[in-house]
């Protein structure tokens, strides 16, 4: 088995008014890696690429070990967008039977059991479903062929905290399989904070950090201190400062490490969305 389900190498697309520029990244089998990045920044792009929906321009994109653009692993893949797109009129039912001909691995009784899990009425057409019932469907029939990698593009934006909370368990289950992996891109850092072993943040088509999360978590840190503590700060003791209209703040690497340092200043903990307000925002590196 591959140690890394994905591994994208130095790769490029140029838009006219936008680059990816040549990023590199992995998925390790085994793990969830949230991919986070403003409105723009490159992550649809970047899974198109992945999933060989868009021609790149250079670079490499290795999927369980082979080139992306080899049909047959193309079996061993679920992808859900933020939109359900199966047509509205369909039911439930419908689409299983529409689905089991398209993958030679479906499994309908595994389709049956999420549906039920999940309370999707069989034969009540896809246009009377609220957003999140849709949004549950395109998972599902992601998962019912039993791939090994999930990929998915924002596919718990613009649901509710239940029943996103009820998606990401479903992702945590899927993940007991220790050959299963995730890649999954979403503004909401609070949902990729909750599951995601990995996090990478990409900013203009330029990979900002691959980070584990609990590093990020347990050991970055926030400095928050008047103008004159902060003077005592050395340099090379944050990563990025940033002035604020009453005070200063730092974006610190090792928070313990800090607190041990400097005794008189206080290091708060930082979340996922602060770190990321810290790179995209910046202030001063
Ligand atoms: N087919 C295309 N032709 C030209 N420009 C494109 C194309 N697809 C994307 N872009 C541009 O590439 C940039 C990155 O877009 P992309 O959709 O990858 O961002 P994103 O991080 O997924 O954003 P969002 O979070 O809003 O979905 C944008 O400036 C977009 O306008």
């Amino acid at each position: 088995m591959d140690k890394n389900s994905i591994l994208v190498q130095n790769l490029y697309k140029k838009f006219n008014d936008f680059s990816l520029d040549h990023i590199s990244f992995k998925i390790p089998t085994g793990r969830i890696v949230g991919f986070i990045g403003e409105n723009g920044s490159g992550k649809s792009t970047t899974i198109n690429l992945i999933l060989n929906e868009l021609k790149k321009d250079g670079g490499k994109i290795k999927i369980f070990g082979v080139d992306n653009t080899t049909q047959s692993i193309k079996d061993n893949i679920g992808v859900v967008f933020d939109e359900c797109n199966f047509h509205e009129v369909f039911t439930v039912q419908n689409i299983g039977k529409m689905l089991s001909g398209v993958y030679s691995s479906w499994d309908d009784s595994l389709y049956l059991n999420y549906l039920r899990k999940f309370n999707l009425p069989l034969n009540k057409p896809i246009g009377s479903f609220s957003k999140g019932m849709k949004m549950k469907l395109s998972i599902i029939c992601a998962m019912s062929h039993k791939p090994k990698l999930l990929i998915l593009d924002e596919a718990t934006t613009g649901l509710d905290p239940i029943v996103r909370e009820e998606i990401l368990d479903l992702f945590l289950e899927f993940i007991q399989n220790e050959e299963h992996s995730i890649f999954f891109s979403s503004h909401i850092t609070s949902d990729i904070q909750k599951i995601a072993d990995y996090v990478i943040l990409i900013h203009q088509g330029k990979i900002i950090f691959e980070e584990q999360k609990d590093d990020l978590i347990y050991k970055y840190g926030i400095i928050k201190c008047g103008k004159e503590k902060f003077a005592e700060i050395l340099p090379d003791d944050y990563i990025i400062h940033r002035e604020t209209n009453v005070s200063m703040e730092c974006l610190v690497r090792d928070k313990n490490v800090i607190r041990r340092k400097y005794k008189n200043i206080v290091v708060d903990n930082a979340t996922l969305e602060d770190i990321m307000l810290f790179y995209i925002k910046g202030g001063t590196q």
